[in-house]
Formats: C-alpha cells, structure tokens, sequence
C-alpha cells in the first residue's frame, strides 16, 4: 500500500490543468466493448481506476494501451471469460461491465463491486432495470449472473426509485443495442451521463435526453468509432483544487474546467467571500484570509456533489464560526472527520440530524492518518498541506484511485508532496 507524505507549510501558487472526468472515463472504458470498431478516448486521467479497468478488459482478450491521456481500445477479439475479482473489487464503476456484458452478449457473470466504502451502496436499481428488459438475474455469493432468453433485451419503461448515476448509466448500456425503445424516468442529469451518451451516439446509437430526466434510448446493431472521444474535464477535482486553493494559495488558476458544471459549488464559495475570477474554461483563485461559515445540503446534480463536501471542510476549518454539511446522499460519509480531529480540527457529527458541524480552527498540526476513501483523503490532503510538520496519509491508493497525476500537479503548485510504497 501506498503512504502519502506531506510536509506542510507552503502555501500554494500558479497553474494546475484538470484532467477528464474518473466517472465518465470509469463508464466510457466498460462502454468501449460495446463498439465493433477499435475506439480512441482523449484526456484520460493517470488513476489507478484507469490501470484496474484496463487489466478487467485484458481478461475478456480487449487490448488496451494509455499514453499520454489517451486511451486505445480494441474490443474486435473480444471472448467471454471470467472476470478477475480483484480488480473488479478495486473500484465501484465495475458494475458496468453488467449493463455493457448484457448489451454486448446477453449475459454477465461480475462480483460485486467494490469501491469508495462510504455507507450502503446498493445496486437494486440497476438490477430492476435489467429484469424490465427481460434479464434473469441470481445472485450467487458475491457473483451477480445475469441471463437473457434467446432473443436477448427489449426495450422497457423504467421509472428509477432512486436518482441514481450508477442505474442510469447501466440501463443506457444494456438498451443501446437492445430490441425496441427503452425509457427511463428519474434518470439521474450528471455531465458524466451526457457525456457517456455523446460517445455512444458519435458511434450510431440512438439516445436522446441525456442531461434530463427521461432518457429515450432506441436499440441499434451496430455501434462503429469514427472520431476521438474527449473526456469532460473532472468537475470533483475542480472543486478539489478549488477548495485547497482557497483555503491555502496565493494565488491559483485552475485550467480546463467547465463552470456551469460547477455552479452549485461555486456558489458556495462566493457566499464564503471569496473573490473568484470566473473565466470561460478556467477559474482564477485569489489569495483569501477571511471566509464567512455556510451551509451545505448534498443533492443529485445540479445540486452540491457529495463527492464535494469532504474537500471542501478543510476550507470550513478557516471560516468564521460554525458551517453546517448534511449530506442527503451518503449520510455516514464521514471517514475524514476523525482523522482530521487528530490533526486539530473542530469537527463534529451529529447522530440525530445526520449534520456535520465544522467549528473555527487556527491551527492544524501534521499527523499519521489514513485516507478511508477517495474524498476523505483528499480533505485529509488540503489539511496535510495547510497543517504544521509532516502528515502521512496511509490507505493513500484511495487517494489516487481517482486523482490525476496528483503528486506532479501538487509539486507544480509549490506543495512538498510524495508517495512511498511500504512494502519496499
Ligand atoms: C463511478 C461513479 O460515477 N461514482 C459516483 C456515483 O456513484 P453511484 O453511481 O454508485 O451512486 P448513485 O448515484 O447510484 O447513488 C445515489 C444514491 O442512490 C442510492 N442507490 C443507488 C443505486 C441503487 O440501485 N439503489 C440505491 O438505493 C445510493 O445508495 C445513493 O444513496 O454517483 C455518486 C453520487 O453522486 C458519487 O458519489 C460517485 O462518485
Ligand atoms: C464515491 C466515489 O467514487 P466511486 O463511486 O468510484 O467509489 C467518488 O469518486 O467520490
């Protein structure tokens, strides 16, 4: 396992660029054995989810290769093979081998997957949906198979319970070359949503809707590459780079980010006073001491992303008085608050309300923790930095299962930052 050191202390300055988004690139790789044709992807982000998916399409004979931020992928010797658990265990989008097995075959054999442990993650969702299209589902021990009749899916109507980007997703795949017109209604409105949906049609699918909340997928045969996908640059880093630089910079421009996607988080930090200069594709942060408290509520997109409020809380620390997060989407995502405390933090969550209460801090002191999941290491990350002394964050593959090329991009930006494996 990887260990994360940093020696904090130095305030942050100049120019970071976003990478392409983890959840659409973690989506798009599972759609890509859905093409008859070799596919290209542009701005893929350096994470290991990246690395893990790529050894998942090694097992089924689709060979890969990534340099650069760009991704090949060819699914044209494609055969049906067990998948290897361990890397299916490694991240959650692994499920959506379910929906692109299914479209591409008519069957799937995947473990469950595994990913951020951040409270129950069921996937009854995607499931329902699955049966709608006339898949048997059994589950088997940890495996989940999935079956068709002989004719394979036909489209269906769905009405998701819940706003859920992982069912949304998985239904598109499995319908895409389905028999007939599939609908979904509550489909979850995510940019990722779209974008996966942008790479589908440029190959010959038939979806309309993405980004509201009916999604109308008419199945089609054939799905052929003709161009380069470019990937979405990642809303969550953004927000991650912007809450350090706020908390602790000098001055930093974010680069390659889209605003609007970032409305409900930018929102925040202006109610916070902070003095943001908002470009077309980029955002400058100015050097900023005094923050007022706030109030977050996590919602689906285009409400606050929980995968904000932990990267988020260090800049909290700063703030006057209290702040309030509760997040409605992940109530127990709380693995960061311990270990901050153990840093100095004033951090307290409230059983009763499922409220996170960030009290005023003046000083943070580096300590040995552990990042328990991706964002709570990176809110474990802005703190270390902003912090006195040395802090090394244990568990930090969680911390680049999702974050791009992150000690080279934290260097630029004047941080002391490295990662060393334990087990050399
Ligand atoms: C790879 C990926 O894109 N991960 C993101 C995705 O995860 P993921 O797709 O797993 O999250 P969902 O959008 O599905 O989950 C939203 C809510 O619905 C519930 N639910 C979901 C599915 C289901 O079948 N039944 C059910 O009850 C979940 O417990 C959760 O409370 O969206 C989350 C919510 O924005 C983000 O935190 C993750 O970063
Ligand atoms: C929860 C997250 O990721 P995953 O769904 O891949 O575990 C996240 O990116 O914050």
């Amino acid at each position: 396992m990887n260990k994360m050191i940093i020696r904090g202390g130095h305030r942050l300055s100049g120019d970071v660029t976003i990478g392409g988004a983890k959840n659409s690139t973690v989506a798009l790789i599972p759609a890509a054995i859905l093409a008859d044709t070799p596919v290209q992807f542009d701005m893929v982000p350096n994470i290991l989810d990246v690395h893990n998916l790529m050894l998942i399409l090694e097992s089924m004979n689709v060979k890969s290769d990534f340099a650069d931020g760009i991704l090949n992928v060819d699914p044209t010797n494609i055969v049906e093979n067990a998948l290897p658990s361990k890397a299916i265990k490694s991240l959650r989008a692994s499920y959506y081998f379910m929906g692109a097995l299914l479209g591409k075959f008519g069957r799937a054999k995947v473990t469950f997957p595994g990913g951020d442990n951040i409270g129950p993650r069921p996937i009854d969702q995607h499931i329902k949906a699955f049966k709608a299209m006339g898949a048997k589902v059994i589950n088997d021990g940890d495996k989940v198979i999935i079956n068709t009749e002989k004719g394979g899916l036909h489209g269906a109507s769905i009405f998701l319970d819940v706003v859920s980007v992982g069912a949304t997703i998985n239904t598109i795949l499995a319908a895409v070359k389905a028999n007939g017109e599939t609908i979904i209604r509550n489909a979850a409105k995510e940019p990722e949503i779209i974008d996966i949906v942008t790479f589908l049609n440029n190959m010959g699918a038939k979806i309309r809707g993405a980004g509201t909340d009916v999604i109308r997928i008419e199945g089609v045969s054939k799905l052929e590459a003709k161009n380069t996908h470019i990937i979405i640059p990642d809303r969550i880093e953004a927000g991650t780079y912007l809450a350090m630089a706020s908390a602790y910079g000098n001055g930093v421009n974010v680069h390659n980010v889209i605003p609007e996607h970032l409305e409900s988080f930018i929102s925040k930090l202006l109610e916070m006073g902070i003095d943001l200069k908002i470009h077309e594709d980029s955002i400058y942060v100015p050097e900023s001491h005094h923050f007022n408290g706030i109030e977050i509520k996590t919602m689906p997109y285009p409400g606050f992303a929980t995968d904000l409020q932990q990267p988020i809380t260090p800049l909290l620390l700063k703030a006057n008085g209290d702040s309030t997060i509760i997040d409605t989407i992940y109530p127990k995502r709380t693995k960061h608050i311990s270990e901050l405390n153990k840093m100095g933090a004033n951090i307290r969550y409230n059983d009763g309300n499922g409220s996170i209460i960030v009290s005023h801090t003046d000083k943070l002191t580096g300590s040995n923790i552990s990042a328990g999941e991706i964002r709570a290491g990176a809110s474990e990350m802005i703190a270390g930095l902003m912090a006195e002394g040395t802090t090394v964050i244990s568990n930090a593959d969680n911390i680049l299962r999702g974050y791009d090329n992150i000690i080279d991009k934290l260097t630029d930006l004047n941080a002391d930052v490295e990662i060393i494996n334990d087990e050399k």
